[in-house]
């Protein structure tokens, strides 16, 4: 029965793929909105990706203006009840963008391409940013993102936190791999600042309940994790993780997605996911039996089992372990030699490899997401978020 019942919320949520672009954010609508448009689609969509990448903050007005390009251009003339009067800031936005009337999209697009430009140019020419600054890319806020030797580093920047991974960095994740996607690195790599590598999916994700309520909040939280894994499914480049310490939910459970999967010694590897009355997500109820054997996947997906690094690399997650005080000397040897191999030969290769899986991840993504959906109403999952968030006094 509950296998019928199921089945009938997943198909609910297929359906809502098609009206995605109405319920989430800008980053979300530039990965799904590709196909959408003719040519100036790509200057628009480069454009969105810029507007993170300024340098000198345009100010509110501007910011507005931009807002209400985005919207009229991505989803037409305003279409969403004015909001209340104390909502201030999503009233002046809902201004923003009515005051757009009937403005064709493609003239929004313009438009919103053309005040980019102007943005970016005065941000440049006002910037005495020093070479060696450059290597870091400004516009992120959970990320240091680094360029050199032909290998873009992703490195999740909220340490006090463990690198927990709130919706900020999941956004900024996207929009990171869409520019290393493009840039001329070879290889892009992952790692944590700190101690961490990342404490997973951040628990207090859970409580900024939007207007429409809990069953909102996990319909956004499930489309924006689908988004999030299909990216790591799609990325055309060999991607490395550079596991720096301990590694917890959706941080260990992409790895069946990455290329290579360096680990300190001091890393451990855990899925505490029916401890938190929840469901594997990132692929790994399909990558992980395949990677190391239905026994031990169903040990660390069903049964929460904290794997150390030895194990993990015995188990075939991790392809090397290195000692901690050499991790970062060695690894980084080991990536700088690799990063100068053809990079034509090497995204072939990964293509080749990966291809003829993409179609099945996707699905299995989707089904997934629809699955903790529905899990992050149960009261198995309330109850042990909870628990977890008043231990941490956050409640
Ligand atoms: C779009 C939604 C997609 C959702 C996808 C779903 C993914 C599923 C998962 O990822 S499940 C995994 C969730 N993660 C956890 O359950 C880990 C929770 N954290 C802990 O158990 C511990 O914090 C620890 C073991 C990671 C570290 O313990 P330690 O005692 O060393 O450190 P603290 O607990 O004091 O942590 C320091 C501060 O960091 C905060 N923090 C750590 N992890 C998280 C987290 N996952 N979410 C939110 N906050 C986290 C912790 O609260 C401390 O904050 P404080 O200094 O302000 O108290």
């Amino acid at each position: 029965m509950a296998v019928v019942g199921l089945s009938g919320r997943l198909a609910r949520c297929y359906c809502l793929r098609a009206v995605r672009s109405s319920l989430c954010v800008p980053a979300l609508q530039l990965h799904v909105s590709k196909t959408a448009m003719g040519a100036s689609q790509k200057d628009f969509e480069s454009a969105v990706n810029q507007v993170k990448l300024l340098k000198k903050d345009p100010g509110n007005e501007v910011k507005l203006k931009l807002y209400a390009l985005y919207k009229q251009a991505t989803e037409g003339p305003c279409n969403t009840p004015k909001p209340g009067l104390f909502d201030l800031i999503n009233k002046a936005k809902w201004d923003a963008w009515n005051a757009l009337g009937n403005l064709p999209k493609e003239t929004a697009r313009q438009n919103y391409v053309d005040l980019v430009s102007g943005l970016r140019s005065s941000s440049d020419s006002s910037s005495q940013v020093k070479p060696e600054a450059d290597k870091k890319q400004a516009g992120y806020e959970t990320l240091v993102i680094t360029s050199e030797d032909h290998i873009t580093k992703i490195m999740l920047n909220r340490p006090a936190k463990k690198n927990a991974l709130n919706t900020q960095m999941y956004q900024e994740i996207m929009l990171a791999l869409e520019a290393a996607s493009k840039d001329d690195s070879t290889i892009t790599v992952f790692t944590g600042s700190g101690d961490y590598y990342s404490s997973g999916n951040d628990l207090t994700n859970f409580t900024d309940i939007p207007p429409g309520g809990v069953e909102e909040k996990a319909k956004n939280g499930a489309i924006l994790l689908r988004d999030f894994v299909d990216c790591f499914i799609d990325f055309p480049k060999p991607l490395v993780a550079v596991v720096n310490g301990p590694a917890v939910g959706i941080s260990v459970t992409i790895l069946g997605l990455f290329d290579l999967v360096y680990a300190s010694d001091r890393a451990t590897f855990h899925t505490p996911f029916s401890h938190l009355g929840q469901t594997p997500e990132g692929c790994s109820s399909y990558t992980f039996p395949k990677i190391m054997g239905l026994a031990k996947a169903v040990e660390m997906l069903i049964f929460g089992k904290k794997l150390t690094a030895g194990e993990a690399y015995a188990q075939g997650l991790v392809t090397e372990v290195f000692p901690d005080s050499t991790f970062e000397k060695e690894v980084w040897t080991r990536l700088k030699a690799y990063s100068k191999l053809p990079r034509n030969a090497m995204r072939i290769s990964k293509q080749i490899i990966r291809n003829h899986e993409k179609e099945k991840l996707h699905a299995i993504n989707a089904e997934e997401s629809s699955i903790l959906q529905e899990r992050w109403l149960s009261d198995e999952c309330v109850n042990a978020v909870m628990n977890f968030l008043s231990q941490k006094a956050k409640l």
